[in-house]
């Protein structure tokens, strides 16, 4: 009982906290520390990378699984395990920052494949201990690379496979997934892998990668993930040719065709899986959204492009004003210039108007005016009211034609032109077009009406960064604000100065919107719930941090960053009386706690990777 708070004590009903005290497992243990009973023995517990402990493995345990004599006779600690492992991983020591270096970072991702393909525990901590190191290695940028080179890195097949060739067998084939329990899907069709185009089936890499933060960060059990690649051909012409090529040769589906596989496949797992969370990656803009509106009220899902960027932004965004000084309130004050007008760019602008327009009293009135702050510039130039064909998505946003005259800008303006014109407190890239804040633009920035401006250049992976921090630091000066997808080194600006260079990505909100939607239970993933983990992103860095100009977290912090943003999700739900409790916390129970207690109930269900007892039983 000594590991239930006080506190938790206090609101838990008589009778639940009498079955804490007789099992206290129940509820602060996750059930990663439980022990597992297996139908296999020997060389099968070896081969099976959930269960397998390798020459961690006890001589007592060796015996009642019938691994003696199966292993080297000298039985190490897990730690030990590590140092040997880290002793082979470190021969190959240079990060994969600050560019595109193609050899190591794919050969440091080769060796921590295979751990992963033989040892999943100690997989995931050597990744959560070493999270800095690794995140660039399993996750952006060297993922991209990894997707790219996919047919010559494929050993064993990971996550699953639906392919426009299934159509019509998925309700059936999704069982063939080992796991009885599923709590986090990501999903691709591979259409737009970062900013690195059509993948096809290669994509899955990303999916892969972003179920690794998920165990990492949000300690969601590693049994209980599954990538998923939607196959439903490639427009990619270099794939399509390929004779190594892994998927479907047949350009994609469109239109009602490929809708019904989409919905073919949400119908299966979520009969199989019920209480499942999908989330939808890189999918080309034009799905994204669509796809985004179809399901969101029906299923428990989320597009992470769409709307954990747009958090991570609004959270940026929030700490940029506060670096100048000013209170966040401020915010609906800020001219933002965006290049981009994709998923990730309208769905950024999209949000950021509302926050700003919530602030403004929430009515026509601070609608107009939260629009108005935004210009938008994509691959034809600045979006206007004069565009022919305009995206019904940015449609909202174009620049209105009684506005331009004033500002001496037209439809078209070229981003240049427009920084020039605007003198905007923060440009914003998700364009993927690498350098696209060129000297020009950034120079034209040094006009900005800011005392801090800030620069975004969020585009994935390392070489889609519309800036380097170097780049801008050397022609803004300390005082800019400087955030990336990708990561980047911090500066040196001489003098013991530092230019700070934050990381801007989705990663530090994603796990932490599909833990507590786990954890609360709430059927779908409302607007509420992702405004309040975007908000609890932009509280946590401290004010000295954000006036230094750090205003998003080192990535170590990742886990427990992710822990406040679940609980934060938890308690909007629960306060929108979308959440049904999970497990043995019901609804009820789950209103009654404090947010300290809700804070303790997501931390005791993360799991951690500790090996676990197994118990050997005959089928
Ligand atoms: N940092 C993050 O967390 C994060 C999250 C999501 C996406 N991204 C990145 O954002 C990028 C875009 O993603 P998307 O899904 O919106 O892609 P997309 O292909 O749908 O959109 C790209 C947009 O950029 C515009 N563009 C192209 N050339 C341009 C130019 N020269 N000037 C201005 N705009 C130009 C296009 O017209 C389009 O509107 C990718 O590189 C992706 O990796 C980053
Ligand atoms: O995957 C990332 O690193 C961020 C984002 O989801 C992207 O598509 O670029
Ligand atoms: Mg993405």
């Amino acid at each position: 009982m000594s590991s239930i708070s006080r506190n938790l004590r206090r609101s838990l009903a008589p009778d639940r906290l009498r079955r804490l005290s007789q099992h206290p497992r129940e509820y602060v243990t996750s059930e990663c520390h439980r022990p597992v009973v297996l139908h296999k023995r020997g060389p099968d517990i070896l081969h099976d990378p959930w269960f397998n402990r390798g020459t961690a493995f006890s001589m007592t345990e060796r015996d009642r699984l019938g691994l003696r004599g199966l292993l080297p006779p000298n039985v190490v600690s897990s730690q030990q395990q590590i140092d040997r492992f880290m002793l082979d991983l470190k021969r190959l020591q240079r990060y994969a920052r600050d560019g595109p270096s193609d050899t190591y970072p794919l050969a440091k991702w080769r060796i921590l494949n295979r751990l992963h393909d033989r040892n999943e525990t100690m997989y995931y901590k050597v990744l959560i201990d070493n999270i800095e190191e690794y995140a660039p290695i399993v996750y952006t940028p060297t993922v991209g690379l990894v997707c790219q080179n996919y047919s010559g890195l494929f050993r064993r097949p990971r996550g699953m496979y639906f392919s426009a060739e299934d159509r019509g067998e998925m309700m059936s084939m999704v069982y063939n997934w080992p796991a009885d329990q599923v709590d986090m899907i990501v999903v691709t069709d591979g259409s737009r892998i970062l900013g690195l185009g059509d993948l096809g089936v290669h994509g899955i890499g990303i999916a892969i990668g972003k179920l690794d933060l998920y165990v990492a960060a949000a300690g969601i059990n590693p049994q209980r993930v599954l990538p998923v690649m939607i196959d439903v051909g490639t427009n990619n012409e270099k794939l399509l040719k390929d004779p190594l090529y892994l998927g479907l040769q047949e350009h994609r589906l469109e239109g009602d065709e490929y809708v019904s596989v989409i919905d073919e496949f949400m119908e299966a797992v979520f009969t199989r899986w019920p209480n499942v969370i999908v989330q939808f990656e890189d999918f080309q803009s034009k799905w994204a959204f669509r796809l985004l509106q179809r399901y969101r009220k029906t299923y428990r899902m989320f597009n992470d492009d769409v709307q954990g960027t747009a958090g991570v932004a609004i959270a940026g965004l929030l700490g940029a004003v506060r670096a100048q000084g000013r209170p966040m309130i401020d915010f609906p004050k800020q001219r933002i210039v965006v290049a981009g007008a994709g998923s990730a760019g309208i769905g950024v602008v999209n949000a950021a108007s509302r926050t700003m327009a919530r602030m403004l009293g929430n009515n026509d009135v601070a609608f107009e005016s939260a629009r108005s702050q935004f210009w938008i510039v994509d691959a034809h130039g600045l979006i206007t009211e004069d565009r022919e064909d305009i995206d019904p998505d940015a449609r909202p946003f174009a620049r209105r034609k009684s506005e331009l005259g004033h500002q001496g800008l037209s439809e078209g303006a070229s981003l240049v032109e427009v920084v020039k014109k605007v003198k905007p407190d923060v440009i914003l890239g998700l364009s993927a077009v690498g350098g696209l804040f060129s000297k020009e633009v950034l120079e034209a920035l040094k006009d900005s009406s800011s005392s801090r401006p800030a620069i975004f250049a969020m585009s994935n992976p390392t070489k889609n960064a519309e800036c380097t921090p170097g780049e801008a630091f050397s022609i803004l000066g300390e005082k800019v604000i400087f955030a990336s997808g990708s990561p980047f080194h911090d500066v040196d600006l001489g003098d013991g100065k530092i230019g700070h260079s934050n990381q801007g990505n989705n990663m530090y909100l994603f796990p932490g919107i599909g833990l507590g939607t786990l954890l609360s239970g709430a059927r779908v993933i409302s607007d509420g719930m992702l405004q309040a983990a975007a908000e609890r992103l932009a509280s946590y860095m401290k004010e000295e941090e954000v006036l230094e100009g750090i205003i998003y977290p080192p990535i170590s912090r990742i886990r427990d960053i992710t822990k406040e943003v679940a609980a934060a999700v938890v308690r909007e739900a629960v306060a929108e009386d979308l959440a049904e409790g999970y497990r043995d916390m019901d609804a009820r129970e789950l209103a009654r706690l404090s947010e300290e207690e809700t804070n303790e109930y997501v931390k005791t269900n993360m799991w951690s990777p500790v090996y676990p007892t197994i118990i050997y039983k005959k089928d």
